[in-house]
């Protein structure tokens, strides 16, 4: 069984894609962990505000496996493919960290995206503060501290009772 993070985003109809993502990786996972959500500017482009949030989940899926099922989530509520990368989107799911491996290969874990953007780091010191990114050594907790706060992210309130 491997401990996994990810991370959710979306601009466009945020609420509500942020609530089928969590019943979507709910039904694949079971129990989660889940992250305040946060608003932020979109990063990179000019677009509309998106939410972002991080989910903690134990499951026996490969990596491989996990990010076949995020990409079928993905087109299964809209994400358009085939268009700007930094553009708006219904829905990101991505892969953050798999138990503590390290590797470039299926893909890069930890994800490079953790230490560059608040979007993701703020929302994982707030989940898992004490655990270590194993590139770095360093925790979640200690990243975030030490995280130029350049970029505005604000907590918005959301209750997960009735999804
Ligand atoms: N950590 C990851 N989690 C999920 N999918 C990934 C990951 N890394 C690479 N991929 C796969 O490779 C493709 C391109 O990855 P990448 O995350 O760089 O682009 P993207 O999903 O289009 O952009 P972004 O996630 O930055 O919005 C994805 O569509 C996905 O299939
Ligand atoms: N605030 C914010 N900005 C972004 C985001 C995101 O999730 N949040 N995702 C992007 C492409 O993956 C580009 N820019």
């Amino acid at each position: 069984m491997a401990f996994i993070l990810i991370s959710i985003g979306s601009n466009i109809e945020r609420e509500k894609h942020i609530r089928v993502a969590i019943r979507e990786l709910r039904q694949a996972f079971g129990a989660l962990q889940i992250s305040s959500v946060y608003e932020s500017e979109a990063v990179g482009f000019d677009g509309e505000p998106f939410y972002n949030l991080v989910v903690g989940a134990n499951t026996d899926l490969s990596i491989e496996a996990c990010v076949e099922l995020f990409k079928q989530i993905e087109d299964r509520h809209g994400r358009k493919r085939n268009v700007a990368r930094f553009s708006g989107r219904t829905l990101d799911l991505d892969l953050l960290t798999y138990d503590q491996q390290v590797c470039q290969q299926p893909i890069e874990l930890p994800r490079d995206e953790i230490t560059k953007n608040a979007f993701v780091l703020w929302p994982l010191a707030e989940l898992v503060p004490e655990q270590i990114h194993p590139p770095s050594g360093l925790t979640y907790r200690q990243l975030w501290q030490d995280y130029p706060k350049q970029q505005k992210l604000w907590t918005v309130p959301f209750s997960w009772s009735e999804d």
